[in-house]
């Protein structure tokens, strides 16, 4: 037994009996290193072995039973290097011919008479429908097999069902589990299935109620390692004390009163709680979420521009060059008669201009930096980095947060999301930050007007847009998507271009936007647009995050069926985020009942955190949300939403551990505790 007890979870999975140097290396493409990844490699679904069907039923492409009886015996041939066995079979409906590579043994087997249920692809051979490498089986075998779900796995190329079947059989049968890793009185509370017998059911299920009772621990389990590592984060920034000494702030006050509208109550109340954090004794961690166009980035700008004067460093990250520039230009205006100079930092500036860059960030010629991902890079050194805030965070990793951190010396941290995570959820999910809540929108915005209509709606929209770029106003043309690849996608926004340049009247200066532009084509076409040079942009959801063109008021998105509600709304956010009334036109190319039933949701509603709830009535377990594709979280098993009540109860499971317990969990499971130690917290 010797070697059996060799294998433990961070054992390689090449330690796993029948997996050889090759299969390895495919699944690594899967993500597969470690014995515990092959553990966790969870079925994608299950497969039912269903009844037989008749001959005469059969469909191209489908996986189907026949229950049949061997025509004429077996035959052999040999193509090439493959040895085909073929033969034919009849049931009370009709005949039909099956074939195997490879497997001459078969031909013992298959003898005329015999009576066999046969399984597997149903495909189109020289115009005629065959199945091909059925498998075999007695009906007694068939009938115990049909009440067994199978699973089945994410694959890739080389690595078929049955290699990840085999495998995670295997391992799970030398794993030692004698010993969960939750405190028994936690088990007990919250009636949770035991680890192994939910490993062993989420793979090779008996039936649906124990897939049910094995998915709830397993995401229970996911969901209180997050709150054990968010904990060990919260703790770890908790004795972090604010460094940083700040003697001044009026120019706050006048940055305030010179704005061209006022704050919202809400804003108000966020930017003393900020300043309040700034000033503490302690370093700030503070999310502040608020909806779509609720006026997020002046508190940022003001968050800047009081670190800035104190003579400190400040950033901002965002997740596109579009937005970094589109922040750069208008918070460097915004600064320049504070005596605040500003610089952007992206990663498609020329080495020549990067080295600059830097040159000037680490002598702080520059008090203000914005940007993408560039910001975090190990070049880049900041002189006094007091503040570092990252918007629309949920596009960005924890780590990626800490490395700025870390670039400083113990920045502020201050975190921006539109995400309409429910409250409760969010106190959760964002345990290892303070929240903020920006819950209102500017008093002088009217409400978008919604309508959800059909292809036959095009022109009346199209004559409709002419009409407010007639009043001087802009609209944003979303374009059908094409799920191929970029590039059909960007003739896709071509093509369409053209077509809507055509149906306008030639006046109308009509551009468009795809990510597979350079980032100054994108860049420059932003900024005409922004300007009002050009009136109407066609765009794939490029534009989805945090891009402020105020003047905008039309947001017309084809094949908005397509799309996860989240998404949609956020679109929809480009517009409404200025005086002049706003709408917002969804064309849908198909109108099936459940289309129209999750469009509504929108057409009533311009609330995101309703909308978010309402989503998540209508949607089935298993089903991803918009928010979720959006990479927001990577959860294996747990999903925020559908198991949101999991969720609680994880976090208050991990919430009433004793030190004690905390301290039996690290010490016995070693490899557990370095994964909470290392947890990339979802993407948060
Ligand atoms: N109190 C206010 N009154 C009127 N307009 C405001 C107010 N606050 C912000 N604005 C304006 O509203 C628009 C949207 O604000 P901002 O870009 O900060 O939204 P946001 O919260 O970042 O939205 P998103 O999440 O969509 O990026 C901007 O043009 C901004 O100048």
């Amino acid at each position: 037994m010797g070697e059996l007890t060799t294998l433990n979870m961070s054992s390689p999975v090449i330690k796993i009996k029948g997996i050889g140097e090759k299969t390895e290396k495919d699944l690594n493409k899967l993500g597969i290193f470690t014995v515990s990844d092959m553990i966790q490699h969870y079925p994608r679904t299950y497969d039912m072995h269903e009844p037989p069907i008749p001959i005469t039923e059969l469909v191209e492409g489908n996986i189907a039973t026949i229950e049949a009886s061997v025509l004429n015996a077996a035959v052999t041939k040999q193509v090439r290097n493959l040895k085909i066995i073929s033969c034919r079979v009849k049931d009370y409906s009709g005949v039909l011919t099956l074939s195997w590579f490879n497997m001459p043994f078969l031909k013992n087997k298959l003898r005329m008479g015999y009576h066999f249920i046969f399984r597997g692809k149903v495909v189109r051979k020289n115009g005629v429908l065959v199945i091909e490498q059925p498998a075999i089986y007695t009906r007694e075998e068939y009938i115990k097999k049909m009440n067994v779900l199978q699973p089945v796995y994410a694959l890739t190329s080389g690595i078929t069902n049955n290699t990840i079947t085999k495998a995670v059989k295997t391992a799970m049968g030398l794993l030692d589990f004698s010993k969960d890793y939750l405190p028994r009185r936690i088990v007990k509370e919250y009636e949770l299935m035991a680890l192994k017998g939910a490993l062993q059911e989420i793979h090779f299920p008996k039936d649906k109620e124990n897939v049910a009772k094995a998915r709830q621990r397993l995401a229970f389990d996911e969901f209180f390692q997050f709150t054990l590592a968010l904990q060990a984060l919260k703790e770890k920034k908790n004795v972090l004390t604010n460094q940083f000494r700040f003697s001044k702030g009026e120019e706050c006050s006048t940055f305030i009163e010179k704005l061209p509208y006022e704050l919202t109550k809400a804003q108000k109340r966020v930017w003393q709680e900020i300043l309040t954090d700034l000033t503490g004794v302690k370093t700030m961690n503070r999310l502040v979420q608020g909806d779509v166009g609720s006026g997020k980035t002046i508190l940022a700008a003001l968050a800047l521009l009081f670190v800035g004067v104190n003579g400190y460093q400040g950033s901002l990250m965002v997740p596109t060059e579009v937005l970094a520039v589109q922040h750069y230009e208008s918070i460097r205006e915004m600064f320049l008669e504070y005596g605040l100079t500003v610089i952007l930092l992206v990663g498609s500036m020329t080495q020549a201009v990067k080295r600059k860059t830097y040159e000037k960030i680490k002598n702080h010629e520059v008090d203000i930096i914005i940007g993408t991902h560039a910001l975090i890079q190990e070049k880049v050194e900041y002189d006094n980095l007091a503040l570092a805030i990252t918007d629309e965070q949920h596009r960005f990793g924890v780590r990626q947060r800490e490395a700025l951190f870390n670039k400083g010396i113990q920045p502020h941290v201050l975190v921006m999301s539109a995400t309409p995570i429910p409250r409760t959820l969010a106190i959760i999910l964002y345990g290892d930050l303070d929240i903020s809540v920006v819950d209102e929108l500017p008093a002088n915005r009217l409400p978008i007007k919604n309508c959800v209509v059909d292809t036959g709606y095009r022109e009346t929209a199209y004559r409709f847009i002419a009409g407010q770029v007639a009043e001087g106003r802009q609209a944003y043309v979303i374009c059908p998507m094409v799920d191929e690849s970029e590039t059909i996608e960007a003739e896709n926004v071509l093509e369409y271009t053209e077509k809507l340049k055509d149906a306008l009247p030639g006046s109308i200066a009509v551009e468009y936007l795809h990510g597979k532009m350079k980032p100054k084509e994108k860049n420059d076409i932003m900024e005409r647009f922004a300007k009002g040079e050009i009136q109407v942009l066609v765009s794939t959801t490029v534009v989805e995050v945090g891009v402020n063109v105020p003047n905008a008021t039309v947001m017309m998105v084809e094949n908005a069926e397509r799309f996860g509600l989240a998404q949609l709304h956020q679109l929809r956010g480009r517009v409404g985020r200025g005086k002049y009334q706003s709408y917002c036109i969804l064309v849908s190319g198909s109108m099936g009942k459940d289309t129209k039933k999750r469009l509504e949701i929108l057409n009533q509603s311009n609330d995101g955190f309703y909308i978010a709830g309402e989503d998540l009535k209508l949607r089935g377990p298993g089903d991803m949300f918009g928010i979720r594709q959006s990479g927001d979280m990577e959860f294996r098993i747990g999903d925020i939403y559908n198991d949101a009540k999991v969720l609680m109860l994880a976090n208050e499971a991990a919430k009433s551990l004793t030190d004690k317990e905390i301290s039996t969990i690290y010490e016995e499971n070693p490899v557990l505790a370095q994964k909470i130690n290392n947890y990339d917290i979802g993407t948060l």
